[in-house]
């Protein structure tokens, strides 16, 4: 470390006038991002004023899907979407304060999740488990609610998909994370490990080098990732799965990084609100319309099902089926079609599902995840 014994290199003469002209971009966009922020704050008076809301998902997609098309480099195409999503995070919160309910504690992937969705300017509320995240959301203590739905490795997280069958919210929104597992510890070395203390999730996305590399520790499912971060930080014989976020919360050694078994294992969350106070988003051109329905058990009822959605031209992205748990081998189909309601095809496409469905429910509309 320098001390002020320590002499200082000069800075050379070329890299002392990049800087400067550095200094000079930096001045010039904060002050547009200034008159940015003036704007926004004048289309939140124009809001307040009708009363309609402030986050506006399928504008936020339109701002960041032109300025990608419009990004002439040397910044990357895939830098565009954070670096705006923190702009407008910003601009958001002079408008209003906005409250995200997820899977806490600090340094969770749902917690990743919320902050890459909405940005880094929220009100964050962390909440113990799944329910209390809907919980909350309901009651009005979180505008909105963000919970996993899928694994690329591990499937679907059933609890969500239950509580999206009763559930009054809707979803609003989606997100989706590359999720990288890290062996934490208090100590830097696999010497020694009693047990790994990580979400059942994360456990099973790591099963396979678990077995490899520690195949006598027992595995401990806790509540989240985080949790058992929390855990290994207080015995030296534990170690955890978790970000490395979770890791530097508790002041966690990375043993190990990277040991999930699937190099592009992906998590995708989706966003929740009530749809008295958040109405479904408008058409931004790329959206996506997720239902759950049921058909009754007799033949050819499966197929009934798509034939709307063929007849229409309406393409379907998901299908994932649950037990109904009636004890009749019943199962709930959990579908995402492509498209808004707001389009006729979509719309017509829909009505005719819903006539030949025992039970339909639409879970939600809104714009598909922006990179
Ligand atoms: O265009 C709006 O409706 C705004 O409120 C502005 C803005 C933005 O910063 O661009 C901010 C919040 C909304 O979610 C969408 C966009």
């Amino acid at each position: 470390m320098a001390d002020s014994t320590t002499p200082t290199a000069p800075v050379p003469p070329e890299l002392l006038a990049l800087r400067q002209q550095i200094d000079s971009v930096d001045g010039q966009l904060l002050q547009l991002l200034n008159q940015r922020a003036q704007l926004a704050l004048a289309v939140g008076e124009l809001k307040k004023h009708e009363g309609s809301v402030v986050f506006r998902p399928e504008r936020e997609a339109q701002v960041i899907d032109g300025l990608k098309l419009k990004n002439s480099g040397p910044l990357q195409t895939e830098s565009v979407a954070p670096i705006w999503r923190e702009i407008m995070s910003a601009c958001r919160a002079l408008e209003t304060p906005i409250r995200v309910a997820y899977l806490g504690p600090a340094g969770t992937f749902s917690e990743e999740a919320a902050l890459g969705y909405f940005g880094s300017s929220i009100v964050r509320v962390p909440c113990a488990n799944f329910d209390e995240v809907l919980h909350q959301t309901i009651a009005g203590a979180a505008d909105f609610g963000v919970v996993p739905v899928e694994n690329s490795t591990e499937g679907v997280v059933t609890r969500s998909l239950d509580l999206f069958l009763s559930t009054p919210l809707s979803i609003i929104g989606e997100t989706s994370l590359v999720v990288r597992h890290n062996l934490l510890r208090k100590s830097n070395s696999l010497e020694g490990i009693e047990a790994v203390c990580a979400h059942p999730q994360a456990l099973a996305q790591c099963h396979q080098w678990l077995s490899t590399h520690l195949p006598q520790a027992e595995r401990r499912p806790v509540a989240s990732n985080a949790e058992g971060a929390r855990l290994a930080s207080l015995d030296p014989k534990l170690a955890a799965i978790a970000s490395q976020r979770a890791g530097s919360e508790f002041g966690l050694h990375l043993v190990s990084p990277a040991i999930q078994d699937d190099a592009h294992n992906r998590t995708r969350f989706a966003v929740l609100a009530h749809p008295d106070r958040h109405p479904q988003p408008a058409a931004s051109g790329h959206d996506c319309t997720s239902l759950v329905v049921s058909v009754t058990n007799r033949p050819g009822a499966l197929h009934d099902m798509l034939v709307p959605l063929k007849a229409h031209g309406v393409s379907m992205s998901r299908f994932e089926s649950r037990p109904a748990r009636s004890g009749q081998w019943e199962y709930y189909f959990y579908i995402d079609l492509q498209g808004h309601p707001d389009e006729p095809h979509v719309a017509q496409a829909m009505q005719e599902l819903r006539a030949v469905c025992a039970f339909f429910k639409v879970l939600g509309t809104y714009p598909l995840d922006v990179h």
